[in-house]
């Protein structure tokens, strides 16, 4: 019987990180909880009330028995995923902004790029079409007044409605994000199994709901001088002065927000200045694709091998 005694501590860490690696691709969104799940059943496991060291060691025996061939499997699973070109990783770019900074316009020019782009007002307008969830509990709160004729929502009533009522814009919230955010999962996961390097998810409340900003790699904040968004915001909608600054002030003020982004597009300006600034950021992406999964996977495996190696030599050895 294979019995490591207290070696078997090196290949705790080792199988841990293995595996928590290994796991990564498929739960990117929970990476550090299942690595810290994965060494707690462990290491509970080990430590279980015993009453003697001749229980005890039996005990170990099999660990470490379970223990070596999955050690052995894992190294060999990360070798094959650092042997993957640096293209069949993936990251995320949140592009947030004010209402009317330009969101549309700067996605527009980088679709027109090339990039892959998901749009969460596009989705919010889909999940609450007839016979989603999300349309039957805006209507069971909102009453059927905020119906048109045809059963569909009535945009510009439910608009009026939340952006005076903060208590009543945060139940919508409440009622349609999730909701977006399980759409906006999904399209994730298509655009990585299409093989996209890197999707953009233009989400105008990303620093508002602040949940999401730890999945991206940057955030892009598309940036405009007040006056120039109550001007653009008024003439696009029709808005009066009131209602228009009533819908600005449901978000935070676009200085604030230009703290919190790791970059900044300023379409205070023209379009022509606007196109040149994107063109400098898509520039950025396409050369940000590092190469930190490949050098991760590598140093897990050459741990992994020389925790092995010395093991082994040591059992055969002595
Ligand atoms: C209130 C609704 C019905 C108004 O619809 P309308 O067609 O007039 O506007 P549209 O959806 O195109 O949104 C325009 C802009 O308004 C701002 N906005 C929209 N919802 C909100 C909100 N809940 N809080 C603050 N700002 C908002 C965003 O900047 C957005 O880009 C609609 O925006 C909605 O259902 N909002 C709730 C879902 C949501 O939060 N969407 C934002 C994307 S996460
Ligand atoms: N640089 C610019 N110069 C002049 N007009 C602009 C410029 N950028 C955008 N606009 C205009 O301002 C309005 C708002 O722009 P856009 O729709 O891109 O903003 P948005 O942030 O996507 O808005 P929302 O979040 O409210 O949907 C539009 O009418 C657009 O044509």
């Amino acid at each position: 019987m294979v019995y490591f005694g207290e070696n078997f501590f090196w290949l705790l860490p080792v199988t841990s990180a293995g595996t928590g690696w290994t796991l990564y691709p498929c739960v990117q969104f929970k990476p550090k909880l299942v690595k810290y799940l994965y060494l707690e059943l462990w290491i509970l496991y080990l430590y279980r009330p015993c009453d003697s060291t001749s229980v005890f060691r039996p005990r170990l025996a099999v660990v470490s028995r379970v223990t070596l061939p999955s050690a052995l499997f894992t190294p060999a699973v990360i070798l094959a995923a650092s042997c993957l070109p640096a293209e069949s990783t993936m990251f995320l770019v949140g592009l947030s902004g004010g209402i009317a900074s330009g969101k549309s316009t700067v996605v527009a020019m980088l679709r027109e790029l090339g990039c892959a782009v998901i749009d969460a007002d596009v989705i919010a307008r889909e999940v609450v079409q007839p016979h989603f969830k999300a349309y039957r509990q805006i209507v069971r709160y909102f009453g059927t007044e905020i119906l048109l004729e045809n059963g569909e929502i009535n945009r510009e009533a439910l608009g009026n409605i939340i952006f005076s009522h903060p208590e009543k814009r945060q139940l919508l919230n409440s009622i349609t994000h999730p909701e977006i955010q399980k759409e906006m999962l999904k399209q994730i996961l298509k655009h990585f199994v299409l093989g996209c390097r890197y999707v953009i998810l233009d989400i105008p409340l990303l620093f508002e709901t602040n949940r999401l900003t730890k999945f991206m790699k940057y955030t892009v904040l598309v940036y405009c001088d007040p006056p120039t968004q109550l001007s653009r915001l008024r003439k696009r909608s029709g808005l009066s002065q009131a209602e228009a600054e009533a819908r600005i002030a449901a978000q935070l003020p676009l200085d604030q927000k230009r703290k919190l982004a790791t970059h900044v597009i300023d379409n205070s300006g023209e379009r022509e200045s606007t196109r040149r600034q994107v063109l400098r950021l898509h520039a950025r992406l396409q050369a940000s694709l590092d190469f930190l999964w490949a050098r991760l996977a590598a140093g897990t495996v050459v741990v992994g091998l020389g925790g092995l190696v010395y093991l082994l030599l040591r059992h055969f050895i002595s």
